[in-house]
């Protein structure tokens, strides 16, 4: 029996094999990432019906496509739709995705799993030749409401802060890029996006120690107060943590190891926009979260505007004040599609409780006469 669905430019039969229509908007920027990008050959390490492998082979152009799943019953489908669409060209392999990955490698590899990719992050950092995409379900451990889960699967003690979703970005980043290294590659983050139930990180990646070594440069650990919700970041591979924080005296903890270094590539993204507007697939949703990623400041974490606000018995404006306001001080401030409500800023604290506590109308701040301009 057969159950038909259209999604981008390809037709596919998804009876029994797993098919989520949520993820569409995730494959709509995997097709636009490998158009920017360029790629040739891919692996759908995980292809399930093969909905992302197939539409990357037809609406990105790539020449050389393999499918790969450990199920019977995905392969056959992968086949049925491969033909259905044309694209008899694809190559469909039925393995254990990580002994494909130990056995052969790839320009780009896609991991698009159940849950957590974990189990596959070190045979696909050998694999991998140029790019590395990662998709997270198990944004529970990675965030820190799950934290054994999170440690057991990356090795990182996530806290559970008002920055989550980007914490787990982050932690996922880390043990990317740990595994990376470990075979003496290098990653760029390129596009880094938690969207709905999931956390998708687009990975360039450079040859060699040298490169390993700079990107673990990126790495360190990030010091959390419980109380007032300050954080600082610690880079390096030790963490000299006074577990005080430094503007309230609470208790502060400890997140990491995990990825300090920048997560967005505005250059590469701004193709991948360029792709997608351009293409039959165009989202607007699509076309929006990459214009969200590409104009955030990329610094690490934000602020959730309306806990500040709670926190300095604020009266709430918006956050979109907030940055202005931030940004008329002289200071870097922008949105990020993290949150709604998520300021990202290079100003201290104590700068945020100012701006947030100045008597009205706030608009008298403006004018740069502050002496806490940077
Ligand atoms: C979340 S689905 C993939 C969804 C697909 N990429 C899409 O966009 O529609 C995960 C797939 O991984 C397959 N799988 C699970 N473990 C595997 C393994 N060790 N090797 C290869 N395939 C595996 C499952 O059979 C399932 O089809
Ligand atoms: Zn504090």
């Amino acid at each position: 029996m057969a159950e038909m669905v259209v999604e981008g430019a390809v037709t596919l039969n998804v009876e029994g094999a797993f098919y989520n229509p949520r993820m569409r908007l995730n494959r709509d920027l995997g097709v636009a990432m490998v158009r920017a990008l360029g790629i040739s050959d891919y692996l759908d390490a995980l292809a399930a019906s093969g909905a992302r492998g197939l539409r990357v082979a037809k609406e990105a152009g790539a020449a050389a496509v393999a499918l790969n799943d450990v199920s019977p019953r995905a392969v056959a489908l992968i086949r049925e739709n491969a033909r259905l669409n044309g694209l008899v060209g694809c190559e469909v392999l039925s393995s254990n995705a990580n002994v494909l990955l130990h056995q052969r490698r790839f320009e780009a590899v896609d991991l698009d799993p159940f849950g957590s990719p974990a189990p596959f992050l070190a045979a696909a950092a050998r694999s991998a030749l140029d790019y590395l995409f990662i998709t997270a379900t198990d944004t529970a451990p990675l965030c820190g409401a799950h934290l054994k889960s999170g440690i057991r699967k990356y090795m990182a003690v996530p806290v559970k802060a008002e920055h989550h979703r980007e914490m787990g970005a982050r932690i996922l980043l880390g043990a990317a890029a740990r595994e990376l290294a470990r075979v003496d590659k290098g990653v760029r983050p390129l596009l880094t996006h938690a969207t709905d139930h999931y956390v998708r990180v687009y990975l360039g990646i450079a040859k060699g120690a040298k490169s390993a070594d700079r990107a673990l440069e990126s790495m360190g650990y990030l010091e959390q107060c419980r109380s007032c919700g300050l954080w600082r970041t610690v880079s390096g591979v030790g963490c000299p943590s006074s577990g005080k924080c430094s503007f309230c005296g609470g208790r502060a903890e400890v997140a990491g190891p995990l990825w300090l270094g920048p997560i967005q590539d505005p250059g590469v993204i701004g193709r991948a926009l360029a792709a997608m507007e351009g293409s039959a697939a165009r989202s607007d949703r699509g076309v929006r979260l990459l214009q969200a990623c590409a104009d955030e400041i990329d610094l690490p974490m934000y602020y959730d505007h309306h806990r500040l606000c709670r926190r300095f018995k604020a009266t709430p404006g918006t956050a979109s004040d907030l940055v202005e306001e931030l940004r008329s001080l002289g200071w870097s401030a922008s949105r990020t599609h993290f949150s709604g409500v998520g300021v990202k800023t290079d100003a201290p604290i104590e700068v945020l409780r100012e701006v947030l506590t100045a008597p009205p109308p706030r608009s008298g701040a403006r004018g740069g006469s502050s002496s806490h301009g940077p």
